[in-house]
C-alpha cells in the first residue's frame, strides 16, 4: 500500500514563457504546479523562459504547493542546461519529457548531482511514447530519486496513430502498463491532460475514469479545471464515512480475536482497513495543504 506523502489531485502546467500564468498560479488551488520549459515554450523562447521561471521561483509566493520544473529532453540543445539550472532552483522536482529508458533517468540524476542538487530533489518521468510504455518497469526501478510518472497522453495518442475517444480505449494498454509499474515500485502517477477546454462534462468524465483506474490526480492546462479535479481525486464524504466505519468495526473485531468482520453485509479484511487508513491520511494531507496555501 503506497504511503500518502502529499496530495496530487491537480497538477497545472504553466508555460515558462508566460509570466502572467506564473503570477496567476500563486493564487490557484492546484496541489502542484509544473513550470514548463518543454512543449509549451517555442525554441526561440527557451533560454528566456528559464530566466522567467527562475525569477518567479525566487520571488516565491507559491505556498505549500509542489513545484516541478519540466525540462527539455537530454537529446535537445537545452536539456543539459535546464537540469543544471534546476539544481539551484527552489523546486521539489524535475520532470523529464519522453523518457524511454532507465539510462536517461540515471543520466539526468548524474547531471543534477554534479550541479549540486539537494538530495531531496525528485525526478519525475513523462511517460508518453510507445517505447516508454514498453519499458515502464525498467524506468520505474531506475533511480532512488524517482518520485513518479506523469502520463503524456497527447504524445502517446499521436505516436500510436490513435484517436482521442471518450473511453480512451486506444490508450488503456499504455496507461495500465504505467500504473502497474508505478504501483509496483511505490511511485506516484498522474493522468494526462484533457485538451478540449470547451467540454466541461467530458473533462469531469475523464477525471472520474482516472480515479477508477487508480491515478493519484490529473495534469491540467487551465485554471478553470482545478476545482473539478480536486473534487474528483479527493475521497468523497461517503468514502470517508465508510473508511471510519471499516476501521472502527475491524478494530472491535480484532479486540475479540477475529480477523474479518461484516460491515453492511460486506466482508472487511486487513486490506480494506489499510486502504481506509490511506484514504483518511490523504484527507488529512489535503486539509493541511488547503490550510497552508
Ligand atoms: C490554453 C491556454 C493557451 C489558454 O490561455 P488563455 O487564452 O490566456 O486562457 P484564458 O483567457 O481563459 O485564461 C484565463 C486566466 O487564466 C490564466 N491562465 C490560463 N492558463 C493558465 C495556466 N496554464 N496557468 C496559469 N494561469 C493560466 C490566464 O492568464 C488568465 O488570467 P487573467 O490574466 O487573470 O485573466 C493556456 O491555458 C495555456 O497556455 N495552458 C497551458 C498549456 C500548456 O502548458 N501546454 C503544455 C502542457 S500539456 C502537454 O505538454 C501534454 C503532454 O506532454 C502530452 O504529451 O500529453
Ligand atoms: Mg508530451
Amino acid at each position: 500500500m503506497p504511503t500518502v506523502t502529499r496530495p496530487r489531485r491537480s497538477m497545472l502546467y504553466m508555460p515558462g514563457s508566460n509570466p502572467r500564468a506564473l503570477e496567476k498560479a500563486r493564487g490557484l488551488a492546484a496541489d502542484a504546479l509544473i513550470f514548463d520549459l518543454e512543449d509549451a515554450v517555442s525554441p526561440d523562447a527557451k533560454e528566456a523562459a528559464r530566466g522567467v521561471i527562475s525569477e518567479a521561483l525566487a520571488a516565491g509566493g507559491y505556498g505549500k504547493r509542489e513545484l516541478i520544473l519540466r525540462t527539455n529532453g537530454l537529446d535537445t540543445p537545452w536539456g543539459h542546461g535546464d537540469l543544471t539550472a534546476a539544481a539551484k532552483m527552489p523546486v521539489h522536482g524535475v520532470l523529464l519529457p519522453k523518457v524511454e529508458s532507465a539510462a536517461t533517468v540515471r543520466q539526468a540524476a548524474a547531471i543534477l548531482e554534479k550541479a549540486g542538487a539537494p538530495a531531496e530533489l525528485a525526478i519525475w518521468c513523462m511517460m508518453e511514447t510507445p517505447m516508454g510504455m514498453l519499458r515502464a518497469e525498467e524506468i520505474a526501478g531506475s533511480h532512488p530519486r524517482l518520485a513518479g510518472f506523469v502520463m503524456g497522453t497527447s504524445d502517446l495518442a499521436n505516436d500510436l496513430h490513435a484517436r482521442h475517444t471518450r473511453d480512451r480505449l486506444p490508450l488503456l494498454t499504455g496507461l495500465g502498463l504505467c500504473l502497474l509499474a508505478a504501483r509496483a515500485y511505490g511511485l506516484a502517477i498522474l493522468d494526462g491532460v484533457y485538451l478540449d477546454l470547451s467540454d466541461d462534462e467530458g473533462f469531469a468524465y475523464s477525471c472520474r475514469q482516472g480515479v477508477e483506474l487508480g491515478f493519484d490526480g490529473k495534469t491540467l492546462i487551465h485554471p478553470k479545471t482545478i476545482a473539478t479535479a480536486n473534487e474528483a481525486f479527493a475521497p468523497s464524504a461517503a468514502e470517508i464515512e465508510q473508511a471510519k466505519r471499516f476501521i472502527a468495526a475491524f478494530d472491535a473485531a480484532e479486540a475479540e480475536g477475529k480477523g474479518v468482520v461484516l460491515v453492511d453485509g460486506k466482508l472487511v479484511e486487513n486490506l480494506h482497513v489499510a486502504n481506509a487508513r490511506r484514504l483518511l491520511a490523504l484527507v488529512a494531507r489535503i486539509a493541511e495543504l488547503e490550510a497552508g496555501s
